[in-house]
């Protein structure tokens, strides 16, 4: 790169330094590449800081097979990384279809991604991808946990460019001369992600004026601040559970506590609902001698008397 630094790189490789900084030299770092901007971006400034931090630093592809000249794109993404001196692997996955092929892909990918034995692996997404997310759990009316939005670290997964707008993700490709690859899903109109994007977020910026993304996204900051607090609240109390103590708790806490209870005992997290948590909280609070709430991943839970308890529903019963 010549010439004066653009801010957006600038900026780019301040994100990914602070989000590294608690790792040492020989530290191993994958970037999780598609070839869209995003992650093109965030592979070129967190390799500008590997080499300055010694961390050893690859890229990973999936190709999800899932359209036509997949494997081109993945090659293409690889060719990219090869560019800016980033090792990579392309991964090839078999995407089932259970949840819609989306929701599939994404599960394929994560696995593929956490096979790797990485300190951490990088994930592009944006402040956009964030506004995104909040308004389609508003949407979706599945309360504080996604209106929470993504958190910049989770486990191994971080989150560098969570603070940086998407158009920034291309000045940075355009300043290191990438060239991206431009998801032909982000303007098909039969995803509502893509809707959203496209004509929602405009017309909110109209009619609330500018900043709705960033007051989106600080939104999120917040309530998945609050929400954390409650679940390490949650998490405190002790567990098999009786119907006096759940009735003494506060109903954040309470829904909280029966969704711990549920997930421990196998209960499937990602099906498990607000009608199923409100089902579990009519058994303690709004009780007339229903005994047993089915859930999703073969969970019942069980009232006895006094008592609750999760167990597991035969197979085939
Ligand atoms: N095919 C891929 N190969 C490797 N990494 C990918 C691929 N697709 C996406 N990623 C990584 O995941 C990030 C988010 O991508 P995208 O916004 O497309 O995900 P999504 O489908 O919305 O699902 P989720 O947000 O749950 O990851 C990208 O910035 C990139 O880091």
């Amino acid at each position: 790169m010549g010439g004066a630094l653009d801010p957006a790189v600038a900026t780019g490789r301040n994100l990914a330094r602070a989000a590294l900084a608690d790792l040492g030299p020989g530290s191993r770092i994958v970037v999780a590449v598609s070839g869209g901007a995003d992650s093109l971006a965030l592979a070129a400034v967190t390799a500008f800081v590997a080499e300055r931090e010694a961390y050893e630093l690859s890229g990973m592809v999936v190709d999800h097979q899932l359209q036509d000249g997949s494997a081109a794109v993945a090659a293409r993404a690889a060719e990219q990384l090869a560019g800016l001196g980033i090792p990579s692997e392309v991964v090839a996955v078999d995407v089932g279809t259970a949840g819609g092929p989306e929701a599939s892909a994404r599960r394929a990918r994560y696995a593929a991604l956490e096979r790797t034995a990485a300190e951490a692996i990088l994930l592009a997404h944006t402040l956009d991808d964030q506004a995104e997310t909040v308004l389609l759990g508003l949407g979706r009316g599945s309360g504080p946990r996604s209106i929470a939005g993504m958190s910049p670290v989770d486990g191994v997964l971080r989150r560098p460019f969570l603070t940086l707008r998407r158009v920034d993700t291309e000045r940075i490709c355009q300043a290191y001369g990438l060239q991206w690859w431009t998801d032909p899903h982000n303007s098909d109109p039969g995803y509502r992600r893509s809707r959203l994007r496209a004509e929602l977020m405009p017309l909110l910026e109209d009619v609330l004026g500018g900043g709705v993304a960033e007051a989106l996204a600080r939104t999120a900051d917040q309530v998945r601040s609050d929400s954390l607090y409650l679940d390490d609240a949650a998490a405190a109390v002790e567990l098999p559970l009786d119907v006096p103590t759940l009735t003494d708790l506060h109903p954040a806490l309470r829904s909280r506590v029966l969704r711990r209870g549920a997930l421990e005992a196998g209960a499937d997290g990602s099906a498990l609902t607000a009608a199923h948590l409100a089902a579990l909280d009519r058994l303690v609070t709004d009780w007339h001698g229903q005994v047993r709430i089915e859930l999703p991943g073969g969970i019942a839970c069980v009232r006895e008397g006094d008592s609750l308890s999760y167990v597991r529903t035969p197979v085939g019963g």
